[in-house]
């Protein structure tokens, strides 16, 4: 096989694991309670892949004869954030959890950090980004003191309005912040969070920048480029992998950039994998906590679905799939230890293969590795002889 694309519709988890309890996520159904708080919900082309098929779908149409063919995931890492999340859908294992900072970092840290950035700080707490910007916005636009929050994630955030401190400048602010936070205060990620102040309403822009670590071993990624093959990067991927793996890296401002950015990558003639990240789902709408808005978010991904798989060539699969739930009807505002999806369609593939209930996100990863002639990922099992036409 010469080529696949993989879209990870970000944080869309279809219920609970049976361990969410431990993360106060029992109960969690990102995509269940969307489709019921959404009436005039409407997914006709994902139904028609096999979305509600899927074991444990709840409020979504069955499809007699799906075009795709579909499964569940269950993630074995022990987090639930982007990271973890596409981590081990590539093949990588995190069994220490990254470390969070529920509290706000401590003392000493950020005094040594306001004298390496020549600036004091604001926050350092753990906050809703959109709200925190409206709240200590006014008092950083006057001193211009950098805002600082975290999240039930293991990220320091740095918010500023770019009208005060550049983007250039925030950007280094932020890299100094990577190289700091070592050894018991290393975060999966430090976040640029830029802004603007628009009619008295502050909006974050798509300048937003993720420095992560570097993956702790090889990932498909590394694989597949090994295999002297593509890796085309869309949206954040290439920063979730530290660039580790990718051969071409394309920024995206929005889903509907992504999607496009996605179809464009098609139309081109090469081998490999086209790893996409669509991040409005989560970033707009989970943690907003705003399921209507969420669901129009994936209708509007439903309403492309078509144009995506027009652009594929005759050896093209598509997979779908998500990294972690983030269910807009839970209680806080952050991610939900969720199943998620997988959908699977090609020329090349079985349709109507039902894949049950699988253990890892990572069988993602060892498919695709298999798909590809690539070596195999650290963890995971392939599906791929499943799929296998005879
Ligand atoms: O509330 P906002 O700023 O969107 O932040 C969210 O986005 C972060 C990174 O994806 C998460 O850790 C969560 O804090
Ligand atoms: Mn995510
Ligand atoms: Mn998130």
């Amino acid at each position: 096989m010469n080529r696949v694309v993989l879209i990870v519709l970000d944080s869309l988890g279809i219920g609970a694991m049976p361990d969410a309890e431990n993360y106060g996520d029992a109960g969690a159904d990102t995509l269940g309670h969307i489709a019921a708080s959404k009436t005039d919900f409407s997914i006709p082309n994902l139904i028609k892949m096999g979305l509600g098929n899927i074991d444990g779908v709840s409020n979504i149409a069955k499809e007699e004869n799906p075009a795709g063919s579909f499964g569940r995931l269950g993630e074995r890492s022990k987090g639930k954030d982007t990271i973890t999340g596409h981590w081990e859908i590539a093949g990588l294992l995190t069994e220490v959890p990254f470390q969070t900072f529920p509290d706000g970092f401590p003392k000493e840290f950020m005094k040594e950090f306001e004298a390496a950035i020549g600036r004091e700080t604001l926050g350092n707490y753990a906050a809703s980004g959109t709200e925190i910007i409206e709240k200590l916005g006014p008092e950083h636009e006057k001193t211009g003191r950098p805002i600082i929050y975290t999240s039930a994630d293991s990220v320091f955030q740095i918010a500023v309005n770019t009208a005060v401190i550049p983007l250039e400048e925030l950007y280094q602010i932020c890299e100094t912040a990577r190289k700091m936070l070592i050894g018991d205060l290393q975060v999966g990620r430090v976040i640029a969070r830029p802004y603007i102040l628009e009619n008295g309403k502050r909006i974050r822009t798509s300048d937003r920048k993720d420095y992560a670590v570097s993956p702790t071993g090889k990932t498909l990624l590394d694989h597949v480029k090994d295999s002297g093959k593509k890796v085309y990067a869309i949206g954040k991927i290439s920063d979730i992998f530290n660039g580790q793996g990718v051969t071409t890296s394309v920024h995206t401002d929005s889903n509907q950039d992504g999607i496009t950015k996605t179809i464009e990558a098609l139309r081109l003639d090469f081998s490999g994998l086209i790893f996409t990240n669509l991040v409005d789902f989560d970033s707009k709408y989970g943690h907003r906590r705003d399921p209507i808005g969420y669901g129009r978010c994936i209708e509007e991904f439903d309403r492309r679905l078509p144009e995506i798989l027009e652009a594929m060539k005759e050896e093209d699969v598509l997979i779908l799939c998500a990294d972690h739930g983030n269910d807009p009807v839970h209680s806080g505002w952050d991610h939900t230890r969720e199943y998620v999806p997988v959908l699977l369609y090609g020329k090349t593939i079985k349709s109507g293969m039902n894949l049950g209930t699988r253990k890892a996100y990572a069988d993602i990863g060892a498919t695709i590795a298999e798909m590809l002639s690539a070596n195999p990922t650290v963890i995971g099992e392939s599906f791929f002889q499943l799929l296998k036409k005879i």
